[in-house]
């Protein structure tokens, strides 16, 4: 009890606590030397090193002895760190995302089923599986029909292959059709003439569909997502009758109120599942039923997932329960992943939503961040429009990512776009900035003693670090990315304390004197550059090394 501890000097090759003593040496009657050398070989602590030296029993943190392990593993994995191609090997996955409808905006639903889609089928690659990424275009249905009667009417020729005309075309063809019931039959009308195969509707609805296709994949690239297949509702054309003929054979089908409907039970008040309208047409639930097989078909999927909204619910588990009632032993292969909504998301353009409204809005106000900031000094590039886009576009992602997708969210442009919050650029920073300090060290040897490692700090980091694999795995199972979202948080949040040790000057602390503690440092400065660039990778998120 009369030892004093004291936390020793800021360089810690020294050890870490030092125990001076002194002032037991006039109780015990001997040499502070002695009682130093009888106090280290008796104290016995779990993760403490304990060593007389002169009168001091001097004790260090044990790096943990996975250390080494640790960061090998993530510099030696690069860009492919926290993937493991061994899980999925020999398995397929559909990823049913994006999935916008054509001419139609791309709403908010559409944002998220983006963004989580394409982190899910980062997060599967990674992990080994084949991925098959389908855009299943909304490119059949009377919305067609109202585009076109509205194109016919009131639309401009010059200006079909204009995305934006097409979606102000159908946003007023929906509101007349609410209001008057013969513009309404015209749309129907189109849209049976388009199922009855009829050369000219059809002529027109692809002319429409090729406009929106080449406008969305604009946004797709800039997003820097490559769908292994686009295609749409329009593929089952034709083949719905087939589908219809199987549901008859088992569960069975039948009349109601003038529609045909899936025979099987259902609970009170739920609508039965509509095969077909009471005018013959076709439903989004029929050509769902005709893709699910089709994609089992072609692709023998060990999992199919479809990225899409929770307020589509009720048609999923419908439809799961309909090919299970089919006899089809793959129908419990299928997931909903379902994902909330954002609220208050308006750009300046308004309240329709538009991805690529979004997109630039957020570079717009990302470039005027990356000039303010250059301006003070804190910030230097060679390219700030391309940073902006890159900060852009990860503000957006990264505010999204981060909640779970089972939660909706309010959606703020100062919140998403906050250096010091948990944002994109804050973690695009904190990446920037463990490269700027690797630059200045000459970069990370390869040969390193991880046993320096000693700091509480450091071993903080190191724990981080080594989570990764773990949280993509965990991420890859419950479909959720925000996992992967927080873990870079943490990681990014241990490096800056870290840094912030002591109050030290950042690159002072990494950057020791002694070249032996210099070079473990920034062996672990590298293993994290390592797992928030691969981390950051898996979310779609750009990772600039300069800013
Ligand atoms: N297989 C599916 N139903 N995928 C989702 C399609 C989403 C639909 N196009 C919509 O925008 O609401």
């Amino acid at each position: 009890a009369d030892i004093e501890a004291q936390v020793k000097p800021a360089e810690p090759t020294h050890g870490d606590l030092s125990f001076a003593t002194f002032p037991l040496a006039k109780a015990q009657k001997k040499a502070p030397p002695a009682i130093a050398a009888g106090l280290a070989q008796t104290l016995s602590v779990p993760g403490l090193e304990i060593k007389a030296v002169g009168p001091y029993v001097n004790a260090r943190f044990m790096a943990m002895p996975f250390t080494a392990e640790v960061l090998d593993t993530a510099r030696a994995a690069g860009p492919r760190y926290g993937g493991d191609s061994d899980v999925g090997k020999g398995k397929t996955v559909t990823i049913d995302y994006s999935s916008p409808n054509i001419a139609k905006p791309i709403g908010f639903h559409h944002i998220r089923t983006t963004f989580l889609g394409h982190c899910i089928a980062n997060i599967y690659r990674a992990l080994g599986w084949r991925v098959e990424g389908i855009n299943y275009l909304g490119d059949w249905g009377k919305q067609f029909g109202l585009v076109a009667v509205g194109f016919q009417e009131y639309g401009d020729p010059a200006r079909i292959e204009d995305m934006g005309h097409l979606v102000e075309v159908y946003v007023k063809a929906n509101a007349r059709a609410k209001a008057e019931p013969e513009f309404d039959e015209k749309a129907r009308d189109f849209f049976r003439r388009m199922e009855a195969g009829d050369a000219e509707a059809l002529k027109l609805w692809n002319q429409f569909r090729e406009t929106s296709i080449r406008g969305f994949k604009v946004i797709y690239q800039r997003m820097g997502i490559e769908f292994e297949h686009i295609e749409g509702e329009s593929r089952y054309q034709g083949k719905m009758d087939a589908v219809i003929e199987q549901i008859a054979q088992k569960p069975g089908v039948k009349e109601s109120q003038g529609a045909l409907i899936v025979d099987m039970p259902y609970a009170e008040n739920e609508p039965p599942v509509l095969l077909k309208k009471n005018d013959g047409s076709t439903l989004y639930a029929t050509r769902d039923l005709a893709a699910a097989e089709d994609r089992y078909e072609r692709f023998h999927f060990e999992k199919s997932l479809y990225v899409v909204a929770q307020d589509q619910a009720l048609h999923f588990r419908q439809l799961f329960r309909t090919l299970t009632e089919m006899g089809q032993p793959w129908a419990e292969r299928c997931v909903h992943v379902a994902f909330g909504r954002i609220h208050g998301m308006s750009t300046r353009k308004g309240q329709v939503v538009q991805l690529n409204d979004v997109l630039d809005e957020a570079k717009e106000r990302a470039a005027a961040k990356v000039k303010e900031n250059i301006e003070a000094g804190r910030l230097t590039t060679d390219d700030p429009e391309k940073l902006a886009e890159q900060i852009g576009l990860g503000a957006i992602a990264f505010g999204d990512l981060k909640h779970k997708r089972a939660s909706d969210y309010n959606f703020d442009w100062d919140e998403v776009l906050s250096i010091e919050g948990h944002t994109g650029i804050y973690l695009q920073y904190a990446h920037a900035r463990v490269v700027n300090v690797l630059r200045k060290g000459g970069g990370a040897p390869a040969s390193y003693d991880a046993s320096l490692l000693t700091l509480p700090e450091e071993q903080a980091l190191v724990r981080e670090i080594m989570r990764l694999p773990e949280v993509v795995l965990d991420a890859a199972e419950q479909y959720e990315p925000s996992l992967v979202a927080r873990l870079l948080l943490d990681v990014a949040a241990s490096l800056s304390r870290y840094y912030t040790l002591g109050n030290q000057d950042r690159t002072k602390r990494i950057l020791a004197e002694d070249d032996a503690l210099r070079s473990a440092r920034l062996a672990l400065a590298d293993s994290a550059r390592v797992t928030l660039a691969a981390g950051l990778t898996l979310l779609g998120i750009p990772t600039p090394e300069n800013m």
